[in-house]
């Protein structure tokens, strides 16, 4: 039995990531409002969330709005926008947000949190590191491939949120170097999605390409002589992490060749265009970061054939 108090949950950006985590908390008990695309909210509400994982297939009912007022009086909003996303959806949640309500990020890129502070002046936000595979496989339907857990910032909430998270079925830690974690996955997508796709191709088979390994060597390089000029310390072995992607991962396109092939804007300035800015700033030559962040966004803009 479930015996953590309920929080009351509103997830801003319901799609893959959101609903993933909000359904999760649904599940469990807590009362969760999903706030998102039109088609995406009537499914919703018409037949409940279907959450196909690799353990259960379940509809989960749940609340669906496609209006940023329905934060109101949630405890911790669930923070799922893509990062190009982050400023005007938490403009759009400011007005109704509840005082000490803790916002949580659960986006790649290592700056959404703090931009979003920015947004957000005299609301608690946090960042989390989101190890999960999820895809929205249609309205109202959720497709999970793997893995789940967080990593989450320290903040007034958290230890409360990561009880919740945890009983709910989400494994969840509270760090102190969330910074240096975010970064460590940066290095991966910037080492994987441009090159994934640019070529339209896979990851056991990126891997395979003549130079490419190569070429990831040089980007992880700059991308942590970056950080260490900023006074990140990035935990673990990044090498041998850059090298598991491709091991565990190898039919994965990259999220960015997901969001090029379906005609969308990618997250690419936030990835290997976040590494070029603060380079720039830092005094650090990242030219492989900027040679595929530029091939990216020349494939985002390019005419479809
Ligand atoms: N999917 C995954 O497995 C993983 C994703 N991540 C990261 O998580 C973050 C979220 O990714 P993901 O869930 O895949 O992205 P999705 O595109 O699936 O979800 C975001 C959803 O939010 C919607 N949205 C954007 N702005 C608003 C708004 N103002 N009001 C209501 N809805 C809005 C989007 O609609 P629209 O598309 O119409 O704008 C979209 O449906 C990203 O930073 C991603 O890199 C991290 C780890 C794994
Ligand atoms: C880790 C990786 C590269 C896995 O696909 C990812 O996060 C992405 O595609 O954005």
């Amino acid at each position: 039995m479930n015996t953590t108090p309920a929080l009351k949950v509103a997830v801003m950006g319901a799609g893959a990531v959101g609903c993933y985590y909000g359904g999760m908390l649904a599940r469990a008990g807590h009362p969760v409002t999903l706030i998102g695309r039109p088609a995406h909210v009537q499914a919703v509400r018409a037949q409940g969330l279907r959450m196909q994982t690799q353990s259960f297939d379940e509809r989960v009912p749940l609340t669906a709005s496609t209006e940023a007022s329905a934060v109101a009086g949630a405890d911790l909003v669930l923070f799922s926008v893509k990062s190009p996303d982050t400023q005007a959806g938490g403009e759009q949640m400011r007005p109704h947000l509840a005082p000490g309500a803790l916002v949580l990020c659960l986006q790649n890129g290592v700056d959404n949190a703090e931009r979003l502070r920015t947004v957000l002046p005299g609301h608690e936000v946090a960042a989390a590191v989101v190890y999960v595979a999820t895809e929205m496989a249609g309205p109202g339907h959720l497709r999970h491939h793997g893995r789940g857990e967080l990593v989450i910032e320290p903040s007034a909430r958290s230890a409360q949120v990561m009880q919740a998270l945890t009983a709910a079925g989400v494994p969840t830690e509270i760090s102190d170097n969330v910074r240096g974690a975010l970064w460590a996955k940066l290095i991966l997508n910037c080492a994987y999605n441009g090159l994934s796709a640019v070529g339209r191709i896979v990851y056991g088979e990126l891997v395979q390409r003549p130079g490419v390994t190569d070429l990831m060597r040089d980007v992880v390089a700059e991308c942590q002589a970056v950080a260490a000029a900023d006074g990140v310390s990035i935990p673990g072995d990044v090498a041998a992490a850059v090298r598991r992607i491709a091991e565990t991962m190898p039919t994965q396109y990259s999220s960015t060749a997901q969001d090029l092939m379906r005609g969308k804007p990618s997250e690419i300035d936030h990835l290997n265009g976040y590494v070029v800015q603060k380079g720039q700033a830092l005094g650090v030559p990242t030219p492989a970061n900027r040679a595929l962040w530029v091939m990216v966004k020349l494939a985002e803009n390019a005419p479809r054939a």
